[in-house]
């Protein structure tokens, strides 16, 4: 991909949005009818909060021949991720506005993705069938993604991205910081891993803290949801429509026929330009 700051194509200033899904925060930039223009080192830049915008994530609209749209993500760190379904319902709801629409589909690493508006307001993504087997996930060898060889007794779950869910007594006292990191970069995880820790509130109820791959502690997760609703089911924790607290906000997975639907709010803050200044200093 090519360099903003070198690029002859590249625009001298850049338009973005400021989202959030369940406080999980993302900056939009929509690129359609244009090349791309993010690259791992404009989203660290921007990745940072004292120096940049900040966010979670960073998604890139782009055109797709398939689709209603095309999506890219970014992590704050500047590697990129397959899926990330907080965002991906965010620019579902700008996109459906955009097009008059109450329903869209989108390109993602992950696949061709359904979004739908609730009447409620609230906008569901159909995340795909959930990968149970390692060498999906992925795990570096062979082993029961149900029962992971790990202290805890986790569950590895992929939603296009790896997940790594432990259920625990006390979501609210698991020290994310300290245990965040050695996860993520665990040699059991070749392409590192998200990681939640899941707490049973009732059979159609979990709270859920985490730990994102490429980001650290965040406020919420789309995938990590799916995945740790679908670690629930299999475990027998759960049934397959759960409502999930999150520290920023309430979700809902409902793991059907046709995958794995992620519903919650999503919220349009502010749209601002990147300055030629900090597109160049890149
Ligand atoms: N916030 C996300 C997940 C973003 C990607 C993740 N950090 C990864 O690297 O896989 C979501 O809502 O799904």
């Amino acid at each position: 991909m090519e360099n903003v700051a070198n690029s002859p194509k590249t625009p001298s200033a850049i338009a973005f949005m400021k989202m959030h899904g369940a406080g999980n925060d993302f900056v939009i930039i929509d690129s359609r009818g244009r090349d791309a223009v993010v690259t791992a080192k404009l989203a660290q830049a921007l990745g940072d909060r004292h120096r940049g915008t900040g966010f979670d994530q960073l998604a890139e609209i782009r055109d797709s021949q398939t689709a209603d749209f095309a999506l890219d993500f970014w992590n704050s760190d500047g590697s990129r991720a397959e899926a990330c379904g907080n965002a991906t319902r965010c620019v579902a709801n700008y996109m459906m506005h955009d097009l008059g629409r109450d329903a869209l589909t989108l390109i993602t690493k992950r696949g061709l993705l359904r979004a739908a508006r609730q009447t409620d307001g609230r906008v569901s993504v159909n995340m795909g069938h959930p990968q149970l087997d390692w060498s999906e996930i992925p795990l570096s060898h062979a082993t029961d993604t149900l029962h992971l060889p790990l202290a805890g007794d986790p569950t590895a779950v992929g939603i296009g991205n790896p997940h790594c869910v432990f259920f625990v007594a006390d979501a609210d006292s698991i020290d994310l910081a300290a245990l965040g990191p050695g996860l993520e970069h665990h040699p059991l995880f070749p392409q590192r891993t998200n990681v939640e820790w899941a707490q049973l509130i009732a059979p159609d109820h979990l709270r859920m803290r985490v730990w994102e791959r490429g980001a650290g502690i965040t406020l919420a997760c789309g995938s990590g949801t799916c995945a740790t609703v679908v670690a629930a089911h299999l475990r027998g924790l759960t049934g397959r429509a759960v409502t999930v607290e999150a520290d920023g906000g309430t979700l809902h997975v409902d793991w059907r026929d046709d995958g794995v639907w992620l519903t919650g709010p999503t919220a349009h803050i502010f749209d601002g330009t990147l300055t030629p200044a900090f597109l160049a200093a890149l």
